[in-house]
């Protein structure tokens, strides 16, 4: 196995050399029988080594982009469908090719961990402090992956000491998920190609192939390029990459088994509960993070992905639910943002920094966090907008002289209100207030009225209003009150009654005493008749309070 590994990594190694493009498509797998098919390893859970030719290419990103697309064929500047178009995928499977295209080692794994939690569920007896043992057991090595492989290693969202990063490689060896080089370097693909053919388990793809689908069988397409360089370099992934396959015999099975062994005498149920049943949710919990965590919850910072936030899905991963916020934010060493939402992994690495064993925890700058949910608030209440009948704009109606309209009024039942023309024919036997009040309102300016001078309508009223708009008036319009003080200055003047007359001023004065609605020009002149009559109102509902027993 090493040595065909070794031998994939030459292959690589050389197509980079050359310039040649690494393609995966079925000719080269015709033209190198031998090592090709190693390429598609990439979703082993036991044997990191398999990929490591892999990993390595990809630690060369930049390279890697190079010689997916800089041969002067495609005119495209989308890095991602370049590279689809270039690198063809294998031929998708069928039943009868089925059989060939199993990823065998984690197949076993993911099929051979669950028959034996099941075969021990029924046939061993549950111990108090087993069970207890197999609880902190599921949430160190589940902290293995969230605290250490993800967010950690595969996010630097913080910095930890070499006695932490061995406590958080060896937990996360002991949810037996493949090596934090291998692991890293296909979520890094992810977040980058996310949703993409490119994402080695991309939620378009469907919620079993996030889930388990792109472990089970050997994937059409190679994940897109990532940079993993910086773990090339770190000391603590290389020994847990060379040593892995011990490594997770050990912290899977014979670690868990030997505590409660030794510890209580129950080596049978540390085996079943602590070891397999234990694996199992460890496994399920994080593969939810790609399955449900893009199924399930909302999208409060952004909606460009699948990536979504769910307190359920928290619950189920240790705290990796709030995906949204993570996806938007990969460097932030939360998931969580508020102190009552469920992410024990946050207070792991806080807890951990308390003691001096991690140190700079990133977090995404909190306006920027906040304008994104801001966004989000926006792009809700547009989508509610746009299914909300609005009022014609000024823009949009025909522009009356106070004459025309006088004349407009011999024939129709109209009147004026903040320099729109209202057409009330329809909602005049409707109005709540009575049709006396509306009536003596007809041919005039009602906009004190309205709002106020007699009545201070709600703003349910203003907005009905908006609907009966048929027209604008040409040179704005007048509030009624306002004049009436203007009025009163000019006859305070008159009569020298200079006192009064400063404090009223000060009332006009405003640039509220004329409003002018402008209009559209072209308007000017275009009959009234070319607007729709407004639909005529009828809600019961309406019909109350003074009813028509009021005059004005
Ligand atoms: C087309 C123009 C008008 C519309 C669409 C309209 C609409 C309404 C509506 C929806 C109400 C219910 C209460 C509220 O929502 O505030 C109401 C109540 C009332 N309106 Fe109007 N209104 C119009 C014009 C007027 C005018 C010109 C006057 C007075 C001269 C007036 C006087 C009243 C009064 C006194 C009430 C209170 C009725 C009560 O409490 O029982 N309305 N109007």
């Amino acid at each position: 196995m090493a040595s065909s590994a070794v031998a994939a990594e030459h292959a690589v190694t050389s197509a980079l050399a050359t310039g040649l493009p690494h393609s995966v498509g079925p000719e080269s797998a015709q033209a190198k029988p031998a090592r090709t098919p190693l390429r598609f390893r990439h979703a082993n859970l036991v044997d990191a080594s398999d990929d490591s030719s892999d990993s390595d290419r990809d630690a060369t990103d930049s390279e890697g982009e190079t010689t997916a697309v800089d041969d002067g064929t495609y005119q495209d500047d989308n890095f991602v469908r370049k590279v689809l178009a270039k690198e063809k995928p294998l031929p998708p499977i069928t039943l009868a090719t089925l059989h060939k295209n199993i990823n065998v080692i984690s197949t076993l794994a993911l099929t051979v961990v669950p028959a034996l939690a099941i075969y021990g569920a029924l046939s061993t007896h549950v111990q108090l402090k087993t069970a207890i043992w197999a609880v902190v057991y599921y949430f160190y090595t589940g902290l293995g992956i969230t605290a250490g492989y993800h967010r950690l290693w595969a996010h630097r969202a913080y910095t930890a000491s070499l006695p932490l990063q061995y406590f958080l490689a060896l937990g996360g060896s002991g949810a037996v998920e493949g090596s934090i080089k291998w692991w890293s370097r296909g979520h890094r693909a992810h977040h980058r190609y996310t949703d993409t053919d490119l994402d080695p388990y991309s939620a378009q793809k469907g919620f079993w192939w996030a889930h388990i689908g792109w472990m089970v069988v050997k994937p059409r397409r190679r994940p897109g390029v990532a940079d993993v360089s910086d773990l090339a370099k770190n000391p603590v992934v290389q020994w847990q990459h060379r040593w892995y396959v011990p490594l997770i015999i050990g912290m899977g099975f014979v670690f868990p088994t030997v505590v409660a062994g030794l510890g209580w005498g129950d080596w049978r149920g540390g085996f079943f509960f602590a070891g397999a049943a234990r694996l199992l949710f460890v496994h399920h919990s994080t593969f939810c993070v790609n399955s449900l965590a893009h199924w399930l919850g909302e999208t409060p910072f952004d909606d460009k992905h699948t990536p979504k936030d769910h307190w359920l899905t928290a619950l189920a991963t240790i705290g990796e639910g709030y995906h949204n916020f993570h996806h938007e934010f990969p460097q932030d060493f939360r998931n969580a943002l508020k102190w009552w939402q469920y992410d024990p992994t946050k207070m792991f690495i806080i807890i951990s920094s308390w003691l001096g064993l991690a140190t700079q925890l990133k977090t995404f700058p909190d306006n920027e966090i906040r304008r994104g949910q801001y966004a989000m608030k926006l792009k809700a209440v547009s989508r509610e907008a746009n299914e909300i009948k609005w009022p014609k704009d000024s823009n949009h109606l025909p522009v009356l002289t106070w004459d025309d309209f006088e004349a407009e009024c011999k024939t129709r039942q109209l009147m004026v209100i903040g320099g729109f023309i209202h057409d009330v024919s329809t909602f005049i036997d409707e109005h709540p207030g009575g049709r006396a009040l509306i009536k003596t309102r007809l041919g005039r300016d009602a906009t004190n009225a309205f709002y106020g001078g007699y009545y201070d309508h709600s703003n349910g009223a203003a907005n009905l209003l908006s609907q009966y708009r048929v027209g604008v008036i040409s040179g704005g319009y007048e509030v009624e009150h306002l004049r009436k003080y203007s009025q009163l200055i000019e006859s305070l003047k008159e009569s020298g009654a200079d006192g009064c007359a400063g404090k009223a001023a000060d009332l006009v004065s405003g640039p509220t005493k004329q409003v002018v609605i402008k209009g559209d020009p072209q308007l000017k002149g275009v009959p009234l008749t070319s607007v729709e009559r407004p639909p005529k109102f009828n809600d019961a509902r309406l019909t109350g309070g003074l009813g028509h027993a009021v005059t004005a």
